[in-house]
């Protein structure tokens, strides 16, 4: 059975180990009513900070998943794993060559059972993520939907990733995405900034990833939270 420990979330928190929060504001998002908090980032992750950030979320209920996006950072506890893969990439060790390093090395530690790969489409040219890994990011919407099929259709994947990591992406190309797709999740992230870009990316993606506002404004962060999920904004009523 593959692991399916992400398949009813809607919204997740992405919080990258590099950069600083302080009590109050993780303390907000773990009590958001969000499905889960993302730890990962595409650079400066490190086993400690790692497991700083993650000891401090395990103070709440809230579910937590990494993605495991450096062999060093295999930090044991989390709920559930993802490991990336960059899709539109020319750049092969992105693709698959740092994943047959690394299990080279750490195939006999794997919690399978906890572990889902990650299919990366990146489509924003000026994030870090495209610039470190060499992504082909400005693909007609043709070229993009290629990409889909070869994850989904001929190999599987678990998750599709559509990342424009730093803006909001192109919505109908979201949208003629997901109705290709026949049997992966689809994660959403880039430039969710508050509730209506959250609403419109839920309209398309099963999953909505939402990170750096959270950094630049917590308000707006917290307010996609009931934008996707009802139960949290009739919650925002009762406090
Ligand atoms: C406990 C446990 C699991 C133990 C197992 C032992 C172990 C350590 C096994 C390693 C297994 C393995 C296969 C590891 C992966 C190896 C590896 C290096 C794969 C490459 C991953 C990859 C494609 C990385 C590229 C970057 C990327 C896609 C990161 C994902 C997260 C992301 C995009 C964050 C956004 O970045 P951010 O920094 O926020 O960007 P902005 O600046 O734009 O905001
Ligand atoms: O930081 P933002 O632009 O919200 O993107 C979220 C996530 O997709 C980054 O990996
Ligand atoms: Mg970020």
């Amino acid at each position: 059975m593959l692991p399916t420990f992400y398949s009813e979330w809607r919204h997740v928190f992405k919080l990258d180990p590099e950069r600083e929060i302080d009590d109050e504001t993780l303390d907000a998002l773990c009590l958001s009513g969000t499905d889960a908090i993302l730890v990962g980032g595409s650079s400066g992750v490190t086993f400690d900070n790692t497991v700083d950030l993650m000891s401090r979320i395990r103070r709440y209920e809230v579910p937590c998943a990494f993605e495991l996006s450096d062999p060093t950072c295999g930090v044991p506890g989390f709920d559930g794993y993802f490991i990336p893969s960059v899709l539109n990439t020319k750049r092969s060790e992105w693709l698959i060559g740092h994943h047959v390093d690394a299990l080279r090395e750490f195939g006999h530690l794997m919690p399978w059972e906890s572990i889902a790969g990650e299919a990366y489409l990146v489509l924003n040219p000026d994030s870090t993520v495209a610039r470190l890994t060499g992504a082909e990011a400005n693909l007609a919407p043709n070229e993009a939907l290629a990409y889909v099929q070869v994850a989904d259709r001929l190999w599987n994947v678990p998750v599709l990733y559509v990342e424009y990591s730093g803006i909001f992406g192109d919505m109908d190309l979201l949208k003629r995405i997901k109705s290709n797709l026949k049997q992966a999740h689809l994660f959403y992230g880039g430039g969710i900034d508050g509730p209506d870009k959250a609403e419109q990316a839920a309209a398309a993606a099963d999953t909505i990833v939402v990170g750096n506002v959270i950094y630049d404004n917590l308000g707006a962060a917290l307010a996609t939270v009931g934008a996707v999920k009802p139960a949290a904004k009739e919650q925002d009523h009762v406090f």
